[in-house]
């Protein structure tokens, strides 16, 4: 068997002994039943997810994951295709928004180039980055496939080569991007997964205005009939309408699952590879926490697909990983809360007597 099919056939649903067990602790915590909410929530999955009473997420990365694509050609984007490489090398000097924020959650971020347009061998000889290219930017999807199967399956198995690398010393994982026009993409995938329209799907990206948008949606509604993806065939819609990076975080996503990692998906683009992880391993999911509402339009139906609700909602749509590293800091509240704090028989606390 291929390294995806082992990996899809390895991937569990939460444990619910372990979920049942957290539970009966969450039900006696010193406080009014269930009165940190969805924290608790989060506490749940954290337990289903390892199969631990006593889950850890000491260890965090945020892997960024670069690419660039054909369909720029199009005019999709605010930006010029160049700021791809560009953003890479900002990122891999610590100078990005997404640099920024990983520090305050005490996370490691990796760049992996899984196929950016320009030449960035100089960074990844001198181990700033990692890379995984599998072309230099994929295929114009207006015109054709974005990429052959071949390149589909590989973009993902690169990416769950990662996740089995770097799970030996990460219990938390994080998911980002960089790519310009990768929203044309993902807007595509959200379309084909949800059922929903392309005009529902789309947003502005980087910053486009309304005209912009429109030509955007007939380029995305073009790619959608000149390549008819099959909805059910999640490496057919990659290859088709996707991206390397879109496929390496799909593949990062898969891999954590198999490891029974907590992955943390950032925002839009990361939510439809997540999508496209779902559509091949359903119970990869139970691995998801959704970091946050991205302002791009369509990100709330791919999150409602997903079945999450995004713990964050500040009017994001940078990517990179940003939503992702502000949630660690709520992921570790969750944990701390499940293994610090004391039971009313504990703490010797009188308990009330409202209806649970
Ligand atoms: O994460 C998001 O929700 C998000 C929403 C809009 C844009 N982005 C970022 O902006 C870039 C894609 O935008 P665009 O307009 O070039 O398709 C890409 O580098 C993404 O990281 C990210
Ligand atoms: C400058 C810039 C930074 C980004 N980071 C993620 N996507 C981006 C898009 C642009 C344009």
């Amino acid at each position: 068997m291929s390294l995806l099919n082992d990996t899809i056939a390895g991937i569990r649903y939460q444990d619910q002994d372990t979920r049942r067990r957290a539970k009966d602790r969450l039900d006696r915590l010193t406080m009014p039943h269930w009165a940190l909410g969805r924290l608790l929530d989060l506490a749940l999955d954290l337990a289903g997810m390892t199969g631990s009473l006593q889950p850890v997420v000491e260890r965090r990365l945020i892997i960024t994951m670069a690419g660039d694509h054909g369909v720029a050609d199009e005019g999709v984007s605010a930006f010029p295709r160049e700021v791809t490489g560009q953003m890479v090398a900002n990122i891999a000097a610590g100078g990005a928004g997404i640099n920024a924020l990983a520090r305050v959650a005490g996370a490691r971020v990796q760049v992996v180039d899984m196929g950016a347009a320009c030449d960035l061998s100089s960074l990844a000889e001198s181990g700033r980055i990692l890379s995984r290219r599998i072309a230099p930017g994929t295929a114009n999807m207006a015109v054709g496939a974005a990429m052959s199967r071949e390149q589909a399956v590989r973009s993902i198995e690169a990416g769950i080569e990662l996740a089995q690398t770097f799970a030996a010393d990460t219990d938390l994982f994080g998911t980002g991007e960089m790519g310009i026009a990768n929203t044309t993409p993902s807007s595509a995938i959200v379309a084909v997964l949800t059922g929903a329209t392309v005009e529902q799907a789309t947003g502005c990206g980087t910053g486009i205005d309304v005209e912009r948008r429109k030509h955007k949606v007939a380029v995305i509604e073009r790619a959608l009939q000149v390549n008819r993806p099959d909805p059910d065939d999640g490496l057919d819609i990659l290859a088709k309408v996707g991206g390397f990076e879109i496929g390496g975080l799909a593949g990062m996503i898969l891999g954590a699952a198999a490891q029974k990692k907590a992955i943390i998906i950032d925002g839009f683009i990361s939510t439809a590879a997540a999508l496209i992880a779902q559509s091949l391993a359903p119970a990869s999911t139970d691995y998801m926490i959704a970091a946050h509402h991205s302002i791009e339009q369509g990100h709330c139906l791919a999150l409602e697909r997903l079945g999450k609700k995004p713990l964050l909602d500040l009017d994001f749509r940078l990517g990179e990983g940003t939503g992702a590293a502000l949630a660690m800091n709520l992921v570790e509240g969750a944990q701390r809360i499940l293994t610090e704090m004391a039971t009313f028989e504990e703490a010797a606390v009188s308990q009330g007597n409202v209806n649970q």
